[in-house]
């Protein structure tokens, strides 16, 4: 859904460099609360499109989140797979020069799909400011991606979420759809919170037990192997292996999303048996996808409330911070914000998305964009 409201965005800039056949383009949607803060994603399809409603969700992410940011989001339309890295590494520092005008003042990138670390000490290098991005290496200031600070956020937004519904944290079961940063990160978490994980997928399949599954058997497997379901073959029987879209009809007291978008419609709804939904990865559920939830009994903690911990993280790297900052920073704003959205959506009668909406929007209209100060 393309928008252009009272909000955003503000500047849209298209870059083309016909030497390296760089094509990109970066969206500033609100810079009220500060410079546009996103990651620059690297696919073959990214356009204007999609860069627009990902720059929206980080304005109100980063609003929440009460950071110093505003919202922002680039694409570099190129796919991966089919180049090297000196390619990629031409790519990512054209790309870089053109954003000069704009980086750190207006925009201050990040790593995004098929963006890393590397990619972002090209990034800095190019562009000729440290600060033009953040999610660099350690040697280059940066704080890095495998501290699980987006794991740690989901982790505490279930943990907030649970006195919502009158449970015991340690006696709930849960299922993951996605065993990557965010998903194995959050798994760890629970787990070491006493939750049980009875079902798991990534894109290979689903591996369900009712029983529980070993999380340290399970990630060595998935290192082993690339796959959740091998973890069925390791001398396990009573699970269940079946295909990526069993984990959402996983019999579990919370589903957490952590793969990809538009998984979960309206019509998918009947068929979820959790109660608790937290979207670790961004838009998971469609719209009325959310508002059946609400009228079902599902309370859903939104993405942009949920998996805030990334953004927190790359905060604490931008203002110079140490890697001890970062998760009692992430701990302290997840829990208040999911605390604060559940509270505010009951007291109003909506969904925590809306509720949260006009917490983050409260937020940013109270201030003016960089453009007019
Ligand atoms: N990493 C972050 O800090 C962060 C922050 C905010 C939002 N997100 C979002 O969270 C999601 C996950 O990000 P990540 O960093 O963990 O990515 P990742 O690449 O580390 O992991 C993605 C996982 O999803 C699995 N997967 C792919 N297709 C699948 C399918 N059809 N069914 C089930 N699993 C499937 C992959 O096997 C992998 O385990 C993405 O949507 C991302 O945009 C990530």
């Amino acid at each position: 859904m393309l928008v252009y409201d009272e909000f955003g965005p503000e500047k849209i800039l298209s870059v083309y460099d016909p030497r390296v056949g760089m094509r990109g383009v970066v969206v500033i949607d609100n810079t009220a609360l500060g410079p546009g803060k996103g990651g620059i994603r690297m696919t073959a399809t990214v356009g204007m499109r999609e860069v627009m409603e990902l720059a929206r969700t980080m304005t109100w992410k980063c609003a929440l989140a009460e950071l110093p940011f505003g919202g922002g989001k680039a694409g570099i339309k190129a796919d991966t797979k089919a180049m090297g890295p000196a390619k990629k590494k031409a790519l990512v520092e054209s790309f870089a020069k053109a954003l000069r005008p704009l980086c750190p003042s207006l925009y201050i990138a990040a790593p995004d799909m098929y963006m890393g670390e590397q990619e972002m000490a090209w990034f800095a290098e190019a562009n000729g400011d440290r600060s033009a991005c953040t999610g660099k290496p350690e040697d280059l200031g940066g704080l890095p991606h495998e501290l699980g600070s987006t794991g740690y956020g989901v982790f505490h937004a279930v943990r907030a979420a649970v006195p919502f519904l009158g449970w015991d944290l340690s006696r709930t079961t849960f299922a993951v759809e996605g065993f990557g940063n965010v998903g194995r990160f959050a798994a760890r978490f629970l787990v070491e919170a006493g939750a049980t994980l009875v079902s798991v997928s990534d894109s290979t399949g689903t591996v369900s037990s009712r029983a529980g599954i070993d999380f340290s058997v399970l990630s060595s497997v998935k290192d082993e192997t690339g796959s959740v379901t091998a973890y069925a073959s390791a001398g396990r029987p009573v699970c269940q292996v079946g295909p990526c879209e069993n984990v959402f009809t996983a019999e579990a007291d919370i589903l957490i999303t952590a793969a990809r978008p538009h998984v979960i419609q309206a019509g998918d709804v009947r068929h979820l048996s959790c109660r608790l939904l937290v979207q670790g990865s961004n838009i998971p559920l469609t719209l009325d996808a959310e508002e059946l939830c609400r009228e079902t009994g599902i309370t859903v903690i939104p993405d942009f409330v949920a998996n805030a911990g990334g953004v927190i993280s790359s905060y604490v790297e931008w203002k110079g911070g140490g890697k001890e900052e970062v998760f009692p920073l992430v701990e302290e704003k997840i829990t208040a914000n999911t605390t604060r959205v559940l509270q505010s959506a009951l007291d109003r009668g909506t969904t925590p998305r809306q509720a949260a909406l006009s917490l983050a929007k409260e937020r940013v209209r109270a201030t003016r964009p960089l453009a007019e100060t």
